[in-house]
């Protein structure tokens, strides 16, 4: 549980109201399933999904200043300087009528992770990890047919990298504090839903 604090205005600019939320982290390699996974989630226990690449693409579709940098960063399977992302996000929460949110994909590196804890105080109630290997996710990526620039062999790889290098250590990072609950998603869909119910138990289920 966080609150997002009255502090008229930080220092990226945005204005500030009083929320208390609660804060999922998805995390897992690139091809992992965390965005199949996260809309099963919205779907069954009312969270609202936050994913940092979709809403990074939006920005560049947007015709933001910060768009050809964005494009050219994704492209090359880099993660943009959090202060875009975390302005992105925190726009996403404030907007939003939900008080539970699952982050997806974010924080992808110890920065990401430092950012937005102290600008936005919000500690996630856990951490999501998909655990995958990397053949699998690769099969998938290139079967995801959704025209994204960053879904061929040379980016993937490139991600990949950044993934164990920079992501990996944030997991840990929230290992180390009993945060993570780690989710074995090579197996089909259904099955790694089934797992990800048991975790999301504690939340009432959405009405339908
Ligand atoms: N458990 C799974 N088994 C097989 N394919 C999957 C599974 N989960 C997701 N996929 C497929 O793999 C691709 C990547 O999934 P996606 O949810 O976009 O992953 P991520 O957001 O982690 O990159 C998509 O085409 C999706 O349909
Ligand atoms: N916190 C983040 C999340 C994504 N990005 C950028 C860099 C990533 O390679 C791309 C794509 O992220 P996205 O989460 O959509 O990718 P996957 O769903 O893991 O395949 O966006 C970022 O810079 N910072
Ligand atoms: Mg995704």
């Amino acid at each position: 549980m966080g609150t997002v604090t009255d502090a008229s205005k930080d220092a990226t600019g945005i204005a500030f109201i009083d929320k208390k939320v609660t804060v999922v982290f998805v995390l897992g390699g690139p091809g992992s399933g965390k965005g199949t996974q996260c809309a099963n989630i919205v779907e069954h226990f009312g969270f609202t999904h936050l994913s940092a690449g979709d809403l990074l693409r939006a920005e560049i579709k947007s015709g933001s200043e910060n768009g050809t940098m964005i494009q050219n960063m994704i492209k090359e399977g880099k993660i943009v300087p959090s202060e875009v992302t975390i302005k992105l996000l925190q726009k996403a929460i404030l907007d939003t009528a939900n008080d539970k949110f699952l982050i997806d994909g974010f924080p992808r590196n110890e920065e990401n992770r430092a950012a937005f804890e102290n600008v936005t105080k919000i500690e996630p109630e856990f951490v999501l990890f998909f655990e995958c290997s990397e053949e699998e996710m690769e099969r998938r990526l290139l079967n995801r047919n959704q025209g994204r620039d960053d879904d061929n062999i040379e980016t993937i790889r490139k991600r990949f990298k950044v993934f164990m290098e920079s992501s990996v250590p944030v997991v840990e990072y929230y290992n180390s504090k009993g945060k993570v609950r780690k989710i074995d998603a090579a197996r089909p869909i259904d099955e790694v839903f089934d797992a990800v119910k048991g975790i999301f138990s504690q939340f009432s289920k959405k009405a339908t």
